[in-house]
């Protein structure tokens, strides 16, 4: 954690005003949190909107659109959705007080940067952040990114200060770093789970009422993927569609389903052996063996929606953990490389995926179920036309598409997505009390 001067805190707080331009989940966050702190905040959200805000909103003022906030703010945050950015930075930014920072908190920060590039003033300067988890979990040790992108050295240091109420673990990158890693950690993370949703829908399964699902791994599984279709599709879709690398990656991803799946199919036992051996040693070849893994089956087992869980465990292929190490073997990713700047939802896939790969037997016993039982090869085809299909979309650039797919699956899951929320909030607070506690 940085430290920060009181006298210096100060001085700030008396003379800086915060600016937030988008009252959703993340800057309403920011905006409360920065005014529990003692900064000054002005926010607003869409004109149509603002005698609601203004009528619920008293500890922070409230303005009627992004003009009044770009005129008040030293500091002005864009918290939109990516889609909408460059239109909407085109709109305020002129009205951007002279020698002012701007930033935004959108998860792609290519289309961002490039419109602030596009409409800023040259003497406004540019720092943006990106917080890795969602809005309702706790900030305290969670990567921030923060992106320098045009700024001098003073204006930087009064965005750390700011942000350091959040008790966050600040990581520095580059705008095109940023995007490189989280296509490889939330991107890829968030297709492989949208796809067992979609796949579970498509065969017409609630999965904790299926004796198949069984399991730590299972509900693991089964919570993550609830927990995305329980958030807004705009969130996962512009953090997709909008960051070129991402593309190449949910496309190995979709790659790797449909071949380790077809191996599968027609029974080269050896072939899909020697494909996982070799993803096992790119990807956990360098762990000790004193390395002690994050999760296993027992720690996840608590956390099942089913009323009454089922005893014991059924055998499962996993394709959907098997495609993640082989994507990441393929593309020479090692994931642990990226652990300083993961998301909770990312810990927990490699998590699972460690516990699978590194548990002595469980990855033979995987390969002997995908290769010789028939069982999960209804589940295993809809999943692997559920991965293509996402990739499809993705690369197509279809914001609509990606909603209607998104939306129809979230229906569909609707009546029990409160429930698995509060399971999936439990779920990752331990989780992430235990890598707390590893850390440490
Ligand atoms: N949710 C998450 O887990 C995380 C999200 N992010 C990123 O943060 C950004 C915001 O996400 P999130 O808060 O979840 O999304 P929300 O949809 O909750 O918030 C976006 C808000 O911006 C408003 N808005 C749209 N156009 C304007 C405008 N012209 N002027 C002012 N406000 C406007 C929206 O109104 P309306 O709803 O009416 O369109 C909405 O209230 C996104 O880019 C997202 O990718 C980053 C980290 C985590
Ligand atoms: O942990 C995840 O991957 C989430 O689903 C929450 C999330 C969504 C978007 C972000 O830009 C950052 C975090």
């Amino acid at each position: 954690m940085m430290t920060v001067d009181p006298a210096e805190l100060s001085r700030l707080q008396a003379s800086k005003t915060i600016g937030i331009i988008g009252l959703g989940d993340m800057g309403m966050l920011y905006a409360r949190r920065f005014t529990q702190a003692g900064w000054r905040v002005v926010g607003c959200d869409k004109e149509e909107h603002f005698e609601r805000f203004k009528s619920e909103i008293s500890d922070f003022e409230v303005v009627l659109n992004g003009h009044y906030v770009s005129r008040k703010s030293d500091y002005t945050i864009y918290s939109v959705e990516a889609e909408n950015m460059d239109k909407i930075v085109s709109m305020y930014c002129s009205s951007t007080k002279v020698g002012g920072i701007v930033g935004g908190q959108t998860s792609c920060k290519n289309v961002e940067i490039a419109a602030f590039e596009k409409y800023l003033p040259k003497d406004v300067e540019i720092v943006s952040v990106h917080s890795l988890h969602g809005p309702k979990v706790n900030t305290t040790g969670q990567p921030l990114v923060l992106i320098k992108h045009r700024a001098s050295d003073d204006s930087f240091r009064f965005v750390e200060i700011l942000m350091s109420c959040l008790k966050s673990k600040i990581v520095y990158l580059s705008a095109e770093e940023h995007d490189k890693i989280t296509a490889d950690t939330q991107a890829v993370t968030h297709a492989a789970f949208l796809s067992m949703g979609v796949a579970w829908h498509n065969t017409n399964q609630y999965p904790w009422e299926t004796p198949k699902w069984v399991g730590g791994l299972e509900n693991a599984k089964i919570n993550i993927s609830l927990r995305i279709f329980s958030n807004k599709w705009h969130v996962y879709a512009g953090l997709a569609i909008t960051n070129p690398s991402a593309h190449k990656q949910i496309l190995q991803y979709a790659t790797s389903v449909t071949e380790l799946f077809t191996l599968m199919m027609k029974g080269r036992k050896q072939e899909l052996k020697e494909r996982m051996y070799r993803a096992k040693e790119k990807v956990f070849g360098h762990l000790g063996k004193e390395h002690e893994m994050l999760l296993n089956d027992d720690i996840l087992q608590q956390f099942s929606l089913s009323k009454s869980p089922p005893e014991g465990k059924q055998l499962n292929s996993h394709l959907s953990i098997l495609a993640i190490a082989d994507s990441w073997s393929v593309l020479g990713i090692v994931p642990y490389d990226h652990n300083i700047c993961s998301t909770p939802l990312f810990r927990i896939f490699l998590g699972i995926t460690e516990y699978l790969f590194c548990t002595p037997g469980l990855l033979e016993e995987c390969l002997e179920v995908g290769i010789s039982q028939t069982e999960f090869r209804e589940d295993d085809l809809e999943f692997t036309l559920a991965a293509r299909s996402w990739h499809s979309i993705i690369s197509f650039g279809s914001f609509d598409l990606y909603r209607q797919q998104f939306e129809r699956t979230q229906k569909f899951f609707s009546p029990m997505l409160p429930e698995a929320n509060k399971l999936g909030n439990e779920m990752i607070k331990t989780i992430l009390e235990r890598i707390h506690e590893k850390e440490t």
